[in-house]
């Protein structure tokens, strides 16, 4: 159950999670189907229910920066974005950025989980092995306007028995048609995909979102009222955990945490193990406070180093993205309804009454992952950064309107992301208290690849709506750039994380130690007792919005869990 305060905790539990977002939302879940095996998770912030802005899938641009769902963390200044200081959200309460995020479900590329496979020498972490796990986690859902959804996703790749809502389009858009019908004036550079969740993500095809039948699908829905009532599950709200502290030599299963009522630091010992599932920012910032990290670097912030592994923290890759936005000649955007009080009003209304109309999707009906010409001067220069030849270099997101109110004008917007990105940065500390913000240096545009990359795709975007389909609709770009280094200021001056943060714990082979914090069990190198389960073990950053990757992660780390004490 949901405890109502920290007097209720039990004096016994066989694991303590920390985190409630994806990977400790289904690690918790999963290890207690076995009666036998008791769990507390320890969140910090709270129940994050009732609220219209999480819940309404359009509204998801509400929910982060500067709000009480967010972290409202910040990064250093980005050299290379002229140095501007980014939001960096995160979520907190049940759910944690699963329920702040933008809902897009994507998984990347069968290249890019292989790839994982290959960085860790272990063929379970590759396509073959983790579909399955994909499938697992996901419900997939028909959309509430009950269209007819052939050709929109391909039910083989899908699960429909898990915990987390899937869906297509529940509401028609405007440029819905525009968008199909440049993929049939334009085939050889935008070809229509069925389904971008198949391993083979190349082309534009329709948003699969993590929806449950109109509603935000975060991972607090693995638990459901049936899970709750598992007397072997409890889980703590509005509870920071400070460090991990070691019970004796190497076995760090004592969790440090703030006592609400006495203001005080207290400690609760797991008996099999604590799993970290903090998430990228915050599971690192923990071991580093916990004396797990680079020895030398703790040493002279004035922490006793107890396990030198130097990868803690680093690695941290991102994908980022910069918008390409049209006036055009149509009052059918969402710009007209965020400017009409009493029409926004209403389609609220109706999204409570009967789960229809406008709010029951994100902010778009279709997306495309592409990627550049093979012989293209960029990766002849460069090589190419993706995994592979049939994974994106970049992703396109079409929006019908701003979501946020201009005064005036209706709006084609299309933000592009840079999915494979070669730079690579860090989450490091400052100080010795475990409550101060992390330093986030995501390290954006710092490999010279990515801003050429990115360049292309803006290019790449204009030649989309070149096509006939927009011929009547586009009145005027607003990019107001055309040369290289028109773009690149561009992009410099306004491009923005996607908020993907990875690999900052990263999985590398069981017996090296000169990279990588986790072996491929999820064990922490060199400790008992200690896991982490979230999305900073993935060794590489997939060419994807990065929560499907999670859930799949923990499905798979349940069972390494399970049979490793024999519950399988
Ligand atoms: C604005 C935004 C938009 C995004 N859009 C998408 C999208 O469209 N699709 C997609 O797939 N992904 C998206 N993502 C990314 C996705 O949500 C994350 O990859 C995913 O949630 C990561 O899961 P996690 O379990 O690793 O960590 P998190 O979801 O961050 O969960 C970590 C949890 O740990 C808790 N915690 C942290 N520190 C402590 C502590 N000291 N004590 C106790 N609890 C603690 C946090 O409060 C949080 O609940 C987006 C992210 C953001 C910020």
């Amino acid at each position: 159950s949901i405890l109502q305060s920290q007097a209720d905790l039990k004096s016994y539990y066989d694991f303590i999670v920390v985190g409630a977002g994806p990977g400790g939302s289904a690690v918790s879940n999963r290890l207690t189907e076995d009666p036998n095996v008791s769990v507390l998770v320890v969140e910090a912030g709270g129940a994050n229910n009732d609220s219209l802005t999480i819940d309404v899938p359009l509204l998801c641009t509400k929910l982060t920066p500067n709000t009480q769902w967010d972290w409202n963390f910040t990064t250093t200044p980005q050299p290379n974005l002229n140095n501007r200081v980014l939001p960096f959200p995160r979520g907190i309460g049940l759910g944690g950025t699963s329920a702040v995020n933008c809902l897009v479900y994507t998984r990347g590329s069968k290249q890019n989980i292989d790839k994982w496979a290959e960085l860790t020498n272990d063929s379970s972490w590759g396509w073959d092995r983790m579909l399955p796990f994909f499938k697992k986690s996901e419900k997939f859902n028909l959309p509430v306007d009950g269209h007819n959804i052939t050709n929109q996703f391909n039910p083989s790749f899908h699960g429909f028995d898990g915990y987390i809502g899937v869906s297509v389009p529940g509401a028609g858009r405007a440029i819905d048609g525009r968008v199909i019908q440049t993929t049939q004036e334009l085939p050889d550079e935008f070809p229509f995909t069925t389904d971008v969740n198949t391993g083979d993500q190349l082309g534009v095809g329709w948003v699969q979102a993590l929806i449950d039948r109109g509603v935000r699908s975060s991972s607090a829905s693995y638990f459901t009222p049936q899970v709750l009532a598992r007397e072997n599950l409890d889980i703590l709200l509005n509870t920071r955990v400070s460090r991990i502290l070691p019970s004796s030599n190497n076995f760090f299963n004592v969790i440090e945490y703030l006592d609400s009522v006495s203001g005080t630091l207290k400690n609760l010992t797991a008996s099999k193990e604590v799993i970290l599932s903090a998430g990228a920012i915050s599971t690192p910032s923990i071991l580093l406070h916990s004396g797990i990290g680079n020895a030398t670097t703790l040493t002279s912030l004035g922490i006793t180093p107890l396990i030198n592994l130097p990868s803690v923290g680093q690695n941290l890759t991102d994908h980022i993205g910069v918008s390409s936005t049209w006036l055009v000649n149509s009052t059918l955007t969402y710009d007209t309804v965020l400017r009409n009080a009493t029409l926004s009003e209403s389609l609220l209304r109706q999204w409570e009454d009967s789960k229809t109309g406008i709010n029951v999707d994100t902010s778009e009906n279709h997306l495309a992952f592409l990627r550049l010409p093979e012989n293209s001067t960029v990766l002849r220069t460069f090589g190419d950064p993706a995994a592979g030849n049939e994974t994106a270099h970049f992703e396109f997101l079409f929006q019908n309107g701003l979501s946020q109110i201009t005064a005036s004008g209706n709006y084609l917007n299309i933000p592009s992301g840079n999915v494979s990105p070669k730079s690579s940065g860090s989450v490091t500390i400052n100080s010795t208290n475990p409550f101060d913000a992390p330093l986030i240096d995501p390290g954006l545009l710092s490999a010279e690849v990515d801003i050429h990359i990115l360049r292309e795709a803006i290019r790449t975007a204009h030649r989309f709506v070149e096509a006939a389909a927009w011929s009547d609709y586009i009145l005027q770009d607003l990019t107001n750039a055309t040369t290289d280094a028109e773009i690149d200021e561009f992009i410099r001056n306004n491009a923005v994380s996607f908020f993907h943060p990875v690999s900052t714990s990263a999985m590398s082979p069981f017996g090296t130690t000169d990279w990588g914090v986790v072996d491929p069990d999820l064990r922490v190198k060199g400790v008992n007792g200690l896991r982490i389960v979230d999305a900073s073990v993935a060794p590489s950053l997939p060419a994807a919005h990065t929560s499907a990757a999670v859930y799949a992660i923990a499905e798979h780390a349940a069972d390494i869990i399970k049979s490793a004490y024999g519950f399988l």
